[in-house]
């Protein structure tokens, strides 16, 4: 009971209570350096999990799934519009709850690949929560960011606080966890995400070396560098990383790619697929390996 307790409170940044459900989202406060090293405003989103009135609308009113789109918009290789793409997703949103039965939904990739983008507009639809394993370890080390925890602690100590915080999330549900780009390389933490279910973002080194290089490589310690040609450095290290860790993503329990995607839309290359349309093939991957794997974990959040 006691354990409970402290897991409860610990995590309270993460898991809803009323107070959050009442509110859009709720933000931790940062120190300004780590605010500095992402170059943004950072915080901890937290999705209320009931669903608001324009989402019961919008399950109310979409009438198609994705499977069922018309084929000629699918095929004419135009995105439909935003407003037709959120439908589809809302509405494939609604048809999968039932088979995630609150699992986790783990997002694992490079750096880059669009695990905190899309994890956040999934949360929102599924009602879930939202977290990001990485600014979790930042909050377990004072609010330190990860590219000050690789100077001051080196890579290990940020590779245990990051089994730590996986092995806790384990305990949790409802919840949509963006992880670190290199959690996959530790074999224990598989096994922390495999109370959840794990779906692979594949995205194309290139375009991740223009996403990386565009914002820069700050708050990314494996991918920094001081000076030169940013794509093409970031690119060489990105296959490198990719070399070491590649095939450790093909551990997860499904795989979305953008290339795929991109070829099934009739796209040339994948920098034009909308994070909304990422989040639709997410879903129906989560579907896919629910409906085929009939494995529902009876042993982890029910009893927490
Ligand atoms: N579908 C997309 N198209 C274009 N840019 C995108 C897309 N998805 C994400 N991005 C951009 O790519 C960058 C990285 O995205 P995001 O932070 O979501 O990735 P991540 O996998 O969480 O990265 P990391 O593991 O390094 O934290 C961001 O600048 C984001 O705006
Ligand atoms: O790919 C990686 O090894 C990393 C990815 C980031 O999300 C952070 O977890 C950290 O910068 C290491």
């Amino acid at each position: 009971m006691e354990a409970k307790i402290a897991l409860k409170m610990q995590f309270s940044a993460c898991i809803d209570t009323d107070k959050f459900a009442r509110r859009p989202s709720v933000s931790l406060p940062f120190s300004q350096k780590l605010r500095e090293q992402h170059g943004h405003p950072i915080s901890c989103h937290f999705q209320p999990r009931r669903t608001s009135n324009w989402q019961k609308h919008v399950a109310l009113e979409a009438s198609g799934s994705y499977r069922n789109f018309p084929a000629p918009i699918l095929e004419s290789g135009s995105f439909p519009p935003s407003l037709d793409e959120a439908l589809i997703l809302k509405n494939k949103s609604q048809e999968i709850l039932p088979y995630i039965d609150g699992r986790c939904v783990y997002l694992v990739g490079m750096m880059g690949s669009g695990k905190t983008t899309i994890g956040k507009i999934l949360s929102e639809v599924l009602g879930y929560s939202f977290c990001d394993s990485d600014t979790l370890v930042e909050l377990a080390v004072k609010g330190t960011s990860v590219a000050e925890i690789f100077n001051l602690y080196g890579e290990g100590f940020f590779r245990n606080k990051e089994s730590e915080t996986l092995q806790k999330l384990s305990l949790t549900h409802h919840m949509v966890v963006s992880t670190g780009g290199g959690a996959v390389i530790r074999p224990i933490n598989w096994k922390y995400m495999a109370k959840g279910i794990s779906v692979w973002l594949d995205v194309p080194l290139e375009a991740l070396a223009r996403r990386i290089s565009a914002v820069g490589t700050n708050s990314r310690p494996l991918l920094h560098h001081d000076s030169g040609d940013a794509y093409n450095r970031t690119l060489t290290r990105l296959s490198n990383l990719w070399k070491e860790r590649g095939d450790a993503y093909a551990n997860a329990n499904a795989r979305v790619s953008l290339e795929e995607i991109a070829a099934k839309l009739g796209h040339r290359d994948v920098t034009n697929l909308t994070p909304t349309v990422i989040a639709i093939e997410v879903s129906l991957s989560l579907s896919f390996h629910s409906i085929h794997t009939h494995t529902h974990n009876t042993s982890s959040w029910k009893h927490f």
